[in-house]
């Protein structure tokens, strides 16, 4: 019936009532199998959990436990049995305060000692894993507390929550939306009078993005193209800690210079994790912590981006092929993988300040970023 909302409709909902601390409901089976589809889980976004919503999980029965990445358990030092997660059962007397410390690193140095703590190894996490690769794209911490419920159908109509079917197979989809474009216009820039600006949105109502064409470039020969991450704090602010402001700017006038070109301002602030946990883990980087460890002590991978997505845009847009303005080798793999060749990679070294040296020097050490 085209009445009742689509999977990524759905899907929608789900991130939306995660980030409003909504409990959603995630049942498997998306293989068809029996067993998983019997399987569902109850979780909240542990930042947003009340006590009065903690109580009401409790309340179902089940062991409450909080899910969270490897990343952030080996920094707990609780075992992550389920390989890239760890399932930590809530002691009967945790309130949210406890998950949130558990979940959010801002006062690990402050207060150490947070465990010994307890993880499950029985039962199956795909579902705790799908919810956290959803907590990620809802851009909160990653870090949700689940309960196991045995008729996850009935119990998210019996509450009016949203229930996500077959949400063992979901990251897949949350990675990999089709984008379409939305409108385009002219805009003379500093850089070039011949600008125009294409907005582009994904189908699975995710944040926009926007590619920046200069000139007319040849459809048929590489184009002169920059995948350019937003970075609030370097782009507009002109923070001194990253090199983002001016590897933007650098480009679009070498773009304007050339007199063609192509620059994807793909919205994937932090390196993909939202601007929130970025200034998160710049709270950290103030504690001692590197650019790459501060991401892991959140939860995170170094970097969550999906540069699928400036493919898609390139060829959409009819470019098959580039000359890449970037010091990062995964960013000329990533669009060679996804069917956009680059034939030359163009460094770009602009914005080394005494700020951000150690910032670059990580990047070329951790990242393989060539310095
Ligand atoms: N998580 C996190 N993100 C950061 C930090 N500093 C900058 N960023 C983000 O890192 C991204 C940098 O993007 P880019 O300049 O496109 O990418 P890059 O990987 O440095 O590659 P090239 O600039 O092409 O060499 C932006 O999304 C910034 O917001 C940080 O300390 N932590
Ligand atoms: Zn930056």
């Amino acid at each position: 019936m085209t009445l009742t909302p689509s999977p990524v409709e759905q899907l929608n909902r789900a991130r939306a009532d995660l980030r409003l601390g909504v409990p959603i409901v995630l049942t498997g089976g998306a293989g068809g199998e029996a067993q998983a589809q019997a399987q569902a889980i109850i979780c909240i976004a542990a930042e947003l959990l009340t006590a009065t919503r903690l109580q009401d999980l409790r309340d179902l029965g089940g062991e409450v436990v909080l899910a969270i990445t490897a990343h952030r358990a080996t920094t707990l030092k609780a075992r992550p049995y389920d390989g890239d997660l760890a399932r930590v059962a809530l002691p009967r007397d945790a309130g949210p305060d406890w998950v949130r410390a558990l979940a959010d690193p801002a006062d690990d140095l402050r207060y150490p000692m947070k465990g010994p703590l307890v993880s499950v190894r029985t039962g199956r996490a795909d579902l705790h894993r799908a919810a956290l690769a959803l907590a990620k794209s809802a851009q909160v911490l990653p870090a949700v507390v689940a309960v196991t419920v045995s008729d996850g159908g009935a119990l998210a109509l019996r509450h009016g929550l949203t229930l996500l079917r077959g949400a063992d197979a979901l990251s897949d989809s949350l990675r990999s939306a089709p984008l379409h474009p939305v409108i385009s216009a002219r805009l003379p820039m500093a850089a070039s009078a011949a600008g125009r600006v294409h907005i582009f949105r994904p189908d699975d109502g995710g944040v926009e993005h926007y590619a920046i064409e200069i000139g007319q470039p040849d459809r048929a020969a590489p184009v002169l193209a920059r995948l350019h991450s937003a970075c609030f704090t370097g782009d507009v602010l002109g923070s001194l800690k990253c090199d983002c402001g001016p590897q933007l700017h650098a480009a679009l006038s070498q773009m304007g210079a050339a007199g063609a070109g192509v620059l994807l301002y793909l919205n994937q602030e932090g390196r993909g994790i939202g601007l929130a946990n970025k200034m998160r883990a710049y709270s950290l980087q103030d504690q001692g912590f590197d650019t790459v460890e501060a991401n892991h002590r959140l939860g995170f991978e170094d970097d969550e981006r999906d540069f699928r997505i400036g493919a898609a845009i390139l060829l959409r847009m009819g470019f098959s092929a580039v000359r890449l303005l970037t010091n990062n080798p995964a960013k000329v793999a990533m669009l060679d993988g996804a069917g956009v060749r680059v034939v030359e990679s163009v460094p770009l070294r602009v914005g080394a300040t005494d700020q951000n040296r150690a910032y670059l020097a990580t990047k070329a050490a951790k990242s393989g970023h060539l310095l």
